[in-house]
């Protein structure tokens, strides 16, 4: 999977106002009630990234989870990781009905 251009990456943002790109990597940050919200997002995300086979850098403080997604073998940001960056709104803020 190659690389895609910081051009390439802020026309993708424009679908993803959570996420923004800095140091070769898109980056999101998301707060939740609690810690018990939080990780069990976090449980669900790490499912779907073993399921892509792609993983991100992240950490948790309290009920704020920080994200930051990029390819390590492309050395940037690829489509695999704008896939689970979708995956992870689905997650983290599910379509209301
Ligand atoms: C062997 C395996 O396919 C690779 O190590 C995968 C696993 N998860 C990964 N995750 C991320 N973010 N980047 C990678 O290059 C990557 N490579």
């Amino acid at each position: 999977m190659s690389k895609l251009s910081e051009q390439e990456i802020e026309a993708k943002l424009l679908r993803f106002p959570d996420w923004e790109y800095f140091d070769n990597a898109i980056h999101a940050e998301f707060e939740f009630d609690n810690f018990k919200d939080c990780f069990s997002a976090m449980s669900r995300i790490a499912f779907e990234c073993e399921a892509q086979n792609h993983h991100p850098n992240w950490s948790n403080v309290y009920n704020v989870l920080s994200i930051s997604l990029s390819t390590h073998d492309a050395g940037g940001v690829t489509n695999k990781d704008f896939k689970l960056a979708e995956a992870i709104e689905m997650i983290v803020e599910p379509v209301e009905e």
